[in-house]
C-alpha cells in the first residue's frame, strides 16, 4: 500500500509541476473517496493543499464527518455554504419552467442533485483560479466505469488519481492513510436525498462492480446493470463531439 500511495503522490506532484500550479484542492464531502484524495494531496503538497466543505442540503452526519477528515489529514480547509445559492438558482429555474408549462416533476430530484454537483464544481474552479491550484476529482474505477457521477459536476475536474482503484482498494488505502473509521465504514452516498445510498440507486453493489472489473464471474442481473450503465454513460468519458470537417 505504501508503494501505491507513494506512486500516486509522485504522480500528483508531476502533474502539478507540468501544469505550473502551486498546489491542489478537493471537495470534502465526509465520504471515503474525497477523504482519500484529501490525504493524498496533503502528502503531495503539504503547504499548498486545500479541502473545501460545501454544505447544501447536507444529510445526517456528513458535515461532521467532513470536519473529521480535515482533522485526520491536517489539510487547510475552507467552508463555502451553497444552500442559499442553490435555493435561489433552482427556485428561479423551476418558476420559469412552471410559467412555461414545461415542468416535469419526475425529473426534479435528479435535476436538483445535479445542479448541486455543478455548483460545487463552479465553486472549486473559482477557488482553484484564486489559489492557482488544480481541482482534484474523487472518482474511482467503479464510478468511472459505470458513469456514476454528474457530467461537469463531480466529473468536472483536472485529475482523477483514484480512477484505477476499485472501491475495495480505495477502502484499503483509506485504512492505510488513517481516514476516520466511521467514514470508512458508512454506506457510500451521493447525498441526493435523505437516506439515499449509491447501491440502492444503482441496483447493484460496489462489491459486484469491483468483481466485474477484476474479471470475476458475477450474476447476470448485475452484469446487465453494469453494462447498461457503462454504455449509457460513454459520452461522459469523452470530450464533446462535433461533426466531421
Ligand atoms: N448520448 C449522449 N451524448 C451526449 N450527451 C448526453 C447523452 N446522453 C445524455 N447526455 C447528456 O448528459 C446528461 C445526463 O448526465 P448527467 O447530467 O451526469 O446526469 P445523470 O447521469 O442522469 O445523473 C447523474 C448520476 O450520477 C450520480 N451521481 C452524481 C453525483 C455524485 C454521485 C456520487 O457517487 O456521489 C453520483 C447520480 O446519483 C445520478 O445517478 C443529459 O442531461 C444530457 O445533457
Ligand atoms: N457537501 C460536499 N462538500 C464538498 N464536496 C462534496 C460535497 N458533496 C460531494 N462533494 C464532492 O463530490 C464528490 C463525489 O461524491 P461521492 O459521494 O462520489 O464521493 P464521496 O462522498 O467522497 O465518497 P462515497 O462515494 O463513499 O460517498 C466527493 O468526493 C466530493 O469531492
Ligand atoms: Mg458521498
Amino acid at each position: 500500500m505504501k508503494q501505491k500511495v507513494d506512486r500516486i503522490v509522485a504522480w500528483l506532484q508531476e502533474q502539478g509541476e507540468n501544469a505550473g500550479v502551486k498546489g491542489m484542492l478537493v471537495g470534502v464531502s465526509g465520504g471515503i473517496d474525497s477523504a482519500v484524495v484529501a490525504h493524498l494531496i496533503k502528502k503531495a503538497y503539504p503547504d499548498h493543499s486545500l479541502g473545501v466543505i460545501m454544505p447544501c442540503k447536507s444529510h445526517g452526519s456528513d458535515q461532521e464527518h467532513a470536519k473529521k477528515v480535515i482533522s485526520s489529514c491536517e489539510i487547510d480547509s475552507l467552508t463555502v455554504d451553497l444552500t442559499e445559492t442553490h435555493n435561489v438558482m433552482f427556485g428561479n429555474i423551476l418558476d420559469q419552467l412552471k410559467t412555461d408549462n414545461s415542468y416535469d416533476p419526475d425529473q426534479e430530484k435528479i435535476a436538483d442533485a445535479n445542479l448541486r454537483a455543478r455548483l460545487r464544481m463552479s465553486t472549486l474552479y473559482t477557488l482553484a483560479t484564486n489559489h492557482q491550484y488544480l481541482v482534484v476529482g474523487t472518482d474511482n474505477a467503479a464510478e468511472w466505469h459505470t458513469g456514476y457521477f454528474t457530467k461537469f459536476g463531480d466529473g468536472g475536474v483536472d485529475l482523477v488519481p483514484l480512477v484505477n482503484l476499485t472501491k475495495g482498494e480505495v477502502r484499503e488505502m483509506a485504512e492505510y492513510l488513517g481516514v476516520p473509521d466511521e467514514v470508512i465504514h458508512k454506506q457510500p452516498s451521493a447525498g441526493l436525498w435523505e437516506g439515499q445510498t449509491d447501491e440502492n440507486e444503482m441496483g447493484t453493489s460496489y462489491d459486484m462492480i469491483d468483481r466485474y472489473l477484476k474479471g470475476e464471474t458475477i450474476p447476470d442481473k448485475d452484469k446487465e446493470i453494469i453494462q447498461a450503465m457503462h454504455n449509457r454513460t460513454a459520452h461522459k468519458r469523452e470530450m464533446a463531439p462535433g461533426p466531421p470537417k
